[in-house]
């Protein structure tokens, strides 16, 4: 379904996608992103935020004294992380973000993957990763995403709430699973069919240089963005965010953006001005 159920005074047409990294939901610009996401849905834009906690996560795997193992930057999963993922992720920083969200004038629905469900999952396949050895890796109770729960998320947009859903999903037997926040997010953004997926992290957009924010690339193709992963200049997380993100294009979203470090209206700016604040994504 194209995200064509209602047309927005505020000129955009179709469902905005905004992916929140843990950085952010705990950050200093938290209630500047609220404040951004209020005046959007107020104005009757469609939007669905999802957001991750990767480095809370990691937080309290430490203090719990439980080993953290990611590959290819994804945490290896077991029972007791699993724990962790729901405490984290689906309970503090989904309960805080909605917290952020009322305090700006929106009206925020917290939901985790396991509510409707809006996200189906099936445990991902061992499988071989980049920099973990020839032998498939069993990442435990990591998911992918099957199907989103559309009619739900439709329900709330259509009557001014904003679902925000934090990156759990659940399988037809009620078996949870932990999935990569950008991973959900691209596959929300496709089942959507997207007018825009803007993914705010902890820096400003893709850098030339990692160490300098003014480096920062306007537009970049997939064939670029490949060059810059093989060249390392885009190395960790970014691998994966840029990978996923071409592959969410290819299948049907219109424009992607990668920004962060934001100040008051960029987010609108953004979406209206691709390139303007951060870097977008071109097929
Ligand atoms: N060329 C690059 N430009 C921007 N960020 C980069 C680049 N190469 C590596 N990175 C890293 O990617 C990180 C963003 O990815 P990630 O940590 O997965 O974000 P999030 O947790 O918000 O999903 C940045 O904090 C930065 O350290
Ligand atoms: C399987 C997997 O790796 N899941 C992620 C989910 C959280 C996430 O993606 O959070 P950020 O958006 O803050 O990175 C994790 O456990 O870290």
């Amino acid at each position: 379904m194209s995200g064509t159920l209602s047309s927005s005074p505020d000129g955009f047409e179709g469902t905005l996608v905004v992916k929140l990294g843990g950085e952010v939901v705990g950050g200093p610009s938290l209630a500047t992103i609220a404040e951004d996401l209020a005046t959007l849905s107020g104005a009757g834009a469609r939007i669905v935020v999802i957001h991750g906690g990767g480095p809370q996560a990691t937080k309290l795997q430490e203090q719990l004294g439980l080993p953290v193992q990611k590959v290819a930057g994804r945490r290896v999963t077991d029972r007791e992380t699993l724990e962790v993922m729901k405490m984290v992720v689906a309970g503090k920083l989904n309960v805080e973000l909605c917290a952020a969200l009322v305090a700006a004038g929106a009206q925020p629905v917290g939901l985790h993957g396991a509510s409707g469900p809006v996200i189906v999952a099936a445990r991902r396949p061992p499988r071989v990763y980049p920099g973990a050895g020839p032998d498939p890796v069993d990442l435990g109770f990591v998911g992918d995403v099957i199907s989103v729960n559309r009619d739900l998320l439709n329900l709330l947009m259509r009557n001014s709430y904003l679902p925000v859903v934090a990156c759990i999903g659940a399988g037809p037997n009620g078996q949870v699973y932990n999935i990569n926040a950008d991973t959900v997010a691209n596959r929300l953004a496709v089942e959507l069919g997207a007018e825009s997926l803007l993914m705010v992290s902890d820096v400003p957009g893709v850098l030339r240089d990692v160490e300098d924010p003014s480096s920062r690339i306007q537009k970049l193709t997939r064939a670029e963005g490949h060059g810059l992963v093989e060249s390392g200049v885009v190395s960790r997380g970014m691998i994966v965010k840029l990978e996923e993100s071409f592959d969410a294009l290819r299948d049907g979203v219109q424009r992607i953006h990668i920004l962060g470090q934001l100040k008051p209206g960029d987010l609108a700016r953004e979406a209206r001005e691709p390139g303007s604040v951060g870097t977008v994504l071109l097929p």
